[in-house]
């Protein structure tokens, strides 16, 4: 029986669920490796009804060395003398692939205080003046590419694994399952590498303000530090409490969790496109960063988004669900969306170097 918020009575816990995928890498068709996948693909279901944000257990599918390089190569990127990374800078190409300098990245109207460097899908026939269609620009730190093109293509294949225990979970049929495969299959990927200077105690604004992922899964590795990316739980009745001395933000009431990175796992939150695929059943969840320790924090987030051409509306299984509840609690049906469209309005309309990368209205 598929669980949905209305559905849960005990309070939920404040900890983030952690999912191992490892009964997915099992191609075995036994009957108790089946009910392993069942059971991983109804923790999916559950973590996305009631949290959006979980962490995934990759332990049995990368080696830890691979994403440790890929932080020292990162550190090294960040560390060159500016004028090195300016070299990369996003107004080089098509205001979407490349560097962003400190503070570059606005959010909520507030400059983010951090550095980045981009990369998306490569496309043929690059155009760096059409929004998004420009060339990645790849640092000349050795083996920089080739590791993070590894990386790339570890997580697209994550993507699907993952995508394929969801549609289980969602209770959708093979031929359901097939549909939605064919709109994730050749996915318009995007990679950030972000750096995280400590947040002064006089910047106003965050490390990343609040925001909502806005495609279909975010893989993100990150460094050890502690306390750094919060998570907000709505929690109706519940005035937000702020443990960064920061105002609240949003009026809606809840609280923020830290969610800390724990090793052998990487943390996985939805976005909005898993909003409009089940019609609101799954939301996709407020995050944000402030980094006050001391160090320099770095993070690898990477977006598994549908294909550039993807038409993202709500799926059968999903109005199935929503027909089993009282009409009252109903949610309005989504309209459908062109991912690709929706994406060039969220990041590539703007040619301006200062953006508001993550709207969340
Ligand atoms: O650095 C992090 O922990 C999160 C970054 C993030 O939320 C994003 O880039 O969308
Ligand atoms: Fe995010």
């Amino acid at each position: 029986m598929m669980t949905t918020r209305a559905d849960i009575s005990s309070p939920v816990l404040d900890k983030l669920p952690i999912i191992d995928i490892a009964p997915l890498l099992d191609d075995d068709a036994a009957p108790r490796t089946r009910n392993d996948k069942k059971k991983t693909a109804e923790a999916l279901h559950n973590a996305c009804v009631n949290y959006g944000f979980f962490y995934l257990n990759i332990a049995k599918y990368v080696n830890p060395k691979g994403p440790e390089e890929l932080m020292r190569l990162g550190r090294e990127f960040f560390g060159l003398p500016q004028a090195e990374k300016d070299k990369l800078l996003i107004s080089n190409q098509d205001y979407a692939r490349g560097y962003q300098r400190l503070k570059e990245n606005v959010t909520n109207g507030k400059a983010d205080n951090h550095e980045g460097l981009d990369f998306y899908r490569p496309v043929e026939n690059s155009d760096k003046t059409k929004p998004l269609w420009g060339e990645n620009q790849w640092p000349s730190v050795p083996t920089f590419r080739e590791k993070y093109e590894d990386w790339v293509d570890e997580m697209k294949k994550l993507g699907l694994i993952v995508m394929e225990a969801m549609a289980e979970g969602l209770g959708m049929t093979k031929d359901e399952w097939e549909e939605l495969r064919a709109q994730v299959d050749d996915s318009f990927w995007v990679m950030r590498v972000i750096g995280y200077p400590p947040l002064p105690n006089d910047h106003d604004g965050f490390s990343c303000g609040a925001h909502k992922d806005y495609g279909c899964l975010t893989f993100l590795y990150a460094d050890p530090t502690p306390n750094a990316l919060q998570v907000f739980l709505p929690r109706p009745g519940v005035k937000q409490t702020d443990t960064s001395g920061l105002p609240a933000e949003g009026a809606e009431d809840g609280i923020w969790i830290t969610a800390d990175p724990i090793e052998g796992c990487i943390v996985c939150n939805i976005g909005e496109m898993w909003e409009i695929w089940t019609n609101g059943l799954y939301k996709s969840t407020l995050h944000r960063v402030v980094h006050r320790g001391s160090n320099y924090r770095v993070s690898i987030p990477f977006f598994f988004e549908p294909n550039f051409d993807a038409l993202v509306k709500p799926l059968d299984a999903a109005l199935r669900a929503r027909a089993l509840q009282p009409t009252e609690n109903r949610e309005p049906l989504r309209s459908p969306i062109v991912y690709g469209e929706f994406l060039k309005k969220k990041v590539g309309n703007n040619f301006t170097t200062s953006r508001d990368r993550y709207s969340i209205n």
